[in-house]
Order: structure tokens, then C-alpha cells, then sequence
């Protein structure tokens, strides 16, 4: 078996580039696709509330206007009809705030729904999960599902939404500003110079500046926080790899290495914030200041007309609030720059990973697989499972075994020998589809029904009947054709237990292991079945037995074992020695 456990984004070789795919062609799909119809309809709605909103804004600007004309003039007769207008402003924006969120979770959640089948579908499908963990092409495939994904729908969702909503904002209120405040004028060297909407030039100056600043401080922030990403992906991983393999690791009183190793990755999270801290606390004084400022700039800059008597304090305050409106507009940027920050951390993973789907699909379903040539693996009307030339590679191209012309006619058994690496399991992945390395041609039974059983059979969590029918869902056999599967394969005990749910690879010794796979493959009666070590956990008795069942109930699956014990031999009338970078024997 392959040697895996540094940590995988140690062992990434994946390109660094992720340009190839856009993050337009990350966005655009679900907008196009059979959901379009809701999709449009929700986001439809959403806008039209924050246009309504916006409206509101505009009024509630002009009742500021009136609200402090009459406490400046000390007007009671006006007064409570203003707070009489405020409740219904306030109650209409309630209702609109509560209605907006919820329909943006909704619309956020379904994109992330569909996003998901799309990514699953593209990396279970095809085999590219296989293949990503084989060739080590991206970290985490896991992260990037579960956690990029939802960033993905509901950050581009809500950034957008407010982007849209700032601009017509900014356009709205960018005309009050102008009207209200109206014109400056200046001496500029004796002759008069008058600044047509001038309110608005010193918030659009104020606010460019201060996002200006923020740019220029804040860039490094980008892949600062996609390394963050990462490295709280692989701690995560290293303690789920500590949960899997609690009981070897206790055994081998593993227990202060895998603390070590679990600090030296934590180090990793730590001087990765250190530098997240340093850029923020950069950004926040910069935020602070100029949020801090914004208090009081716009009347520092409307007071020359105010104390001229152009403005009365109604009017002041409604500058003021417009001029905060325009100004908080044009620091969407600044505002949203953490968050755009981490949206682009979020896209460019997952462009990456993208692009890393695509290439193994493409790479090996269409492409020859190596430099080398590559195994071609063929489909044809025939029984007989044949190899024509056939030699295996390590994926740098190194040869690692010539196994030539072999037939393996249905019905028959052959026991595949030769020392530990010399690549038998290797020969088996390639009669799976699954090892490209190499040259030569499988040709494989179109239709026929091939199963693999290796040393550790894969048991899902769930039902013990959900396990034994695995890859088939639980309810494509009766129980009784299950009890009886594991009665054969001498686990009674386990019979009368097939809806009991477990973490079954936990519970049952790897002998019990074993025969669950052999009950398995008594169910599942296959055409093909392939044996990596499945037996060597048995007594030679029960391995024995075992092979004594696959002859009485399937006499017509061709059989190929991977084993070591000699006593195999017996069950098998033909041997292929596989030895490495040598001369194949077929006996
Ligand atoms: N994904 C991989 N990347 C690089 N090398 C690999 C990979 N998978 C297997 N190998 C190498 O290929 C060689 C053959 O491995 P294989 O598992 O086929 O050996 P084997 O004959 O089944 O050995 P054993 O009897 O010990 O199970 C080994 O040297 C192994 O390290």
C-alpha cells in the first residue's frame, strides 16, 4: 500500500495557477441553470426591497429636516404628528429588514444546495476524488466543499446586493447632497471660485482617500487569509486522523507524538494570525480614524454657510445625514474590504479546485495518461478479461512492472504473487480504471460485473445491512438473503443484528472484517472479483473455508487473489509472479 500521512497540503503539488478557470464561471452557472426561475424571482424581490428601502432613506432625510426645524423652533404642535410619521418609517423598515434577511438566506442557501451537487457530482463522479487524493492535486477537498462553497453563495450573494443598493444609494443621495448644500465659493488668489456641489466633492474625496489607504495596507490580507484557510483545514484533518485511529494510536502510546504533531500544525494557524493581526490592527487604526472623523467632518465642512446663515439647523443636520449617506456609499470598499478579502481567498480555492476536477477528467479520459503512453483500458464484447502488453508505472514514469499478455477467462483462478511492492495491488488498480501509469491495453468484459475487495473493506457508518450490501443501498437485498450471507460466513451472531447502527469498522475485529467482506461478495455475486490480502487476517481454516464457499456458490466468477500464503495455492490452478521492473512469468 501507498505510504500517506504527511500533511496534505505538505504533499500538494498542485499548480499554483488557478487562472485558467474565472470566478464568473464559479457564479454564472446557477444563475443559467433549471433553478433560474426562483433563483431570479427571490433576487428580484431582495432588490426591490432595498430599492424600497432606499426610498424611505430619501424621506427620512427630508423628515430630519423638519423634525429639528421644529425643536429648533420649539414647534409642539408639529411634534407629534413628526414622531406619529417616525413610527410608521420605522415600522415599514422592521417589516422590510426582517422579510429582506430572510429571503437572502433563502436564496443564499439554495445557491450553496445547488453549488454542492454540482462539486459533489464533479468529484465523486469520474473518479476525481480518487484521483486528487492519488496524485496529491489540492488540500482538503473536504474544506473546500463544506465551507468555500457557502462562502462562495452567500458572500457573492450579499456583496453584490450591497454593492447594488450602495450605488443607487449613492446616486440618490449624491443629488440631495448636490441640491442642499449648493455652492462654495472661494478665494483662490484674489479671484472668486465657485465649487458647484460641494458637499459632495469633499465626501467622495473623503471617502476615495480613506479606501485608497485601506488598499495599500490591506492588499497582503488576500493570501494571508487563504493560507489561513488551509492550514485550519490540515489541523482539523490531522485530529479527525487522530479520531479515526484512536486505538493504534493508544496502543503504540502515540500519544505525545500526536501532540506534537498537532502543535507543530497548530504553529502554523498561530504565525499565519500573527500575521492576519499585524495587517488588521494596521486596519483598524485607519478604520477607526476615519470613522471617528466622520462625526464631525461634514459640519466642519458645511459650517462656513451655516454661520453665514445659509443654512438654518434643519438643514444642517440634513446635510450632515446626506453627506454620512453619500460619504459611508463611497466607502463601500473600505467597509466591505475584509470581507472582499476573504471572498477572494474563498474563489481562488475554489477556482483551483475546479480547475483541478476538470484536468483529471479531462487527463484521463481523454488524454494518454502518461508521457509514457499511458494504460488504455478498454471496453469490448467479449468474457475474457485480457491484457495486451501491459506494464506498470509509478506516476513519475518510473517502470515498476511488465505483467505482458494475460487471459483471464470467467470461471477461472489466479493467485498474483511476488514480493511486498512489487506492484500487485498496483496491477489491481489498473483492472479497475484506476492506475493510468503505464503501457499496453486492458481489455475488460463490457458489462461484467467486477468487484474489489481489498485487506480493510471500506464499511460505511450506519446499519450493519447498509454495510453488508455496500456499494448497493441497504434495501437492494432481503434480510434474509443477508442473514443468511453472514450465517455462511460464519457470523451469526451478527445475523439478527442487521438494523443495529455502528461505527463498524470500530466494532468488528478485522477477521470479522473480513468475512463481512466475503458475505458481501456472496450477495453481490460478481463476475470479476478481484482479492488483495482479503483473507490475511484469517485463520488458515477459515481462509480456506472461505475459498471453499466462492467455489460452491460462485463457480463462474473469475477469481484473482492477491496473497502471500502458499496454502492459497490449492484454490488457484493459475499463477502470475509479479516482480518488480523484471520479466513477467505466467504459469
Ligand atoms: N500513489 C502512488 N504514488 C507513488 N507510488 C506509489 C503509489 N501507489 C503505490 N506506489 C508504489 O508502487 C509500488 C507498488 O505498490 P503496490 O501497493 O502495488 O505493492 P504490492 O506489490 O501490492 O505490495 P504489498 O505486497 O506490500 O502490498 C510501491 O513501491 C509503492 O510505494
Amino acid at each position: 500500500m501507498p505510504p500517506s500521512t504527511a500533511p496534505l497540503s505538505l504533499r500538494s503539488h498542485a499548480p499554483r495557477d488557478p487562472h485558467s478557470v474565472s470566478a464568473w464561471s464559479l457564479i454564472k452557472p446557477y444563475w443559467v441553470s433549471k433553478e433560474w426561475r426562483i433563483a431570479w424571482t427571490l433576487l428580484i424581490a431582495i432588490i426591490a426591497m432595498d430599492l424600497v428601502t432606499v426610498r424611505i432613506t430619501v424621506f427620512l432625510n427630508s423628515w430630519s429636516a423638519q423634525f429639528y426645524n421644529a425643536l429648533q423652533t420649539k414647534d409642539v404642535r408639529d411634534f407629534p404628528h413628526l414622531m406619529i410619521v417616525f413610527s410608521g418609517i420605522v415600522a415599514a423598515l422592521i417589516v422590510l429588514f426582517v422579510y429582506r434577511r430572510y429571503l437572502s438566506q433563502m436564496l443564499g442557501f439554495r445557491w450553496r444546495q445547488w453549488l454542492t451537487d454540482q462539486f459533489l457530482r464533479e468529484w465523486l463522479g469520474e473518479r476525481a476524488f480518487y484521483r486528487i487524493e492519488r496524485d496529491r492535486l489540492a488540500d482538503n477537498p473536504d474544506q473546500r466543499i463544506s465551507d468555500d462553497l457557502q462562502s462562495l453563495a452567500t458572500t457573492t450573494l450579499s456583496l453584490s446586493l450591497d454593492l447594488l443598493s450602495t450605488v443607487v444609494t449613492l446616486v440618490t443621495f449624491i443629488f440631495i447632497l448636490w441640491t442642499l448644500a449648493g455652492a462654495l465659493t472661494v478665494t483662490l488668489g484674489g479671484k472668486p471660485l465657485v465649487v458647484p456641489g460641494y458637499m459632495v466633492w469633499a465626501a467622495a474625496l473623503y471617502a476615495l482617500g480613506g479606501s485608497f489607504v485601506m488598499q495599500k495596507l490591506g492588499h497582503p490580507l488576500v493570501s494571508i487569509n487563504y493560507q489561513q484557510q488551509r492550514v485550519e483545514a490540515d489541523f482539523r484533518f490531522g485530529l479527525i486522523r487522530v479520531r479515526e485511529n484512536a486505538e493504534q494510536i493508544a496502543f503504540y502510546d502515540g500519544m505525545r507524538t500526536e501532540e506534537n504533531n498537532a502543535k507543530t500544525i497548530f504553529a502554523r494557524i498561530r504565525d499565519n494570525w500573527w500575521r492576519i493581526m499585524k495587517y488588521t490592527k494596521r486596519l483598524s487604526f485607519v478604520l477607526s480614524f476615519y470613522s471617528n472623523i466622520a462625526f464631525i467632518f461634514p459640519i466642519a465642512v458645511a459650517a462656513p454657510k451655516y454661520f453665514a446663515g445659509a443654512y438654518t439647523m434643519g438643514v444642517l443636520m440634513q446635510v450632515r445625514s446626506a453627506f454620512s449617506t453619500v460619504s459611508d456609499s463611497f466607502s463601500w470598499f473600505i467597509n466591505s474590504y475584509g470581507t472582499l478579502v476573504e471572498w477572494r481567498a474563498t474563489v481562488n480555492r475554489l477556482r483551483e479546485f475546479k480547475r483541478v476536477i476538470h484536468t483529471t477528467h479531462l487527463k484521463e479520459s481523454v488524454l494518454p495518461a502518461t508521457e509514457h503512453g499511458g494504460i488504455n483500458l478498454h471496453f469490448v464484447d467479449a468474457p475474457t478479461l485480457t491484457t495486451r502488453g501491459l506494464k506498470l508505472a509509478l506516476p513519475n514514469g518510473t517502470p515498476l512492472t511488465t505483467i505482458g499478455d494475460v487471459a483471464i477467462e470467467p470461471g477461472s483462478r489466479w493467485l498474483v504473487r511476488g514480493a511486498s511492492g512489487a506492484g500487485k495491488s498496483t496491477l489491481l488498480r489498473a483492472f479497475a480504471g484506476l492506475w493510468p501509469f503505464g503501457d499496453g491495453a486492458i481489455d475488460a468484459p463490457v458489462d461484467a460485473h467486477m468487484m474489489f475487495v481489498p485487506q480493510q473493506s471500506y464499511l460505511p457508518i450506519g446499519t450493519l445491512k447498509a454495510a453488508l450490501a455496500y456499494p448497493a443501498p441497504a434495501d437492494a437485498y432481503d434480510d434474509e438473503a443477508c442473514r443468511e450471507a453472514l450465517r455462511t460466513c460464519r457470523l451469526e451472531d451478527y445475523a439478527a443484528r442487521l438494523a443495529e447502527s455502528a461505527h463498524w469498522t470500530r466494532v468488528l475485529s478485522p477477521g470479522e472484517q473480513q468475512r463481512l467482506a466475503a458475505a458481501r461478495v456472496l450477495l453481490h455475486k460478481p463476475d470479476f472479483l478481484f482479492l488483495d490480502e482479503a483473507t490475511s487476517a484469517l485463520d488458515a481454516e477459515n481462509e480456506a473455508r472461505i475459498y471453499r464457499l466462492f467455489d460452491e456458490h460462485l463457480p463462474k466468477t473469475a477469481i484473482v487473489s492477491v496473497a502471500h500464503r502458499e496454502a492459497l495455492a490449492a484454490f488457484h490452478p493459475h499463477t502470475l509472479e509479479v516482480e518488480r521492473s523484471g520479466e513477467r512469468a505466467v504459469a
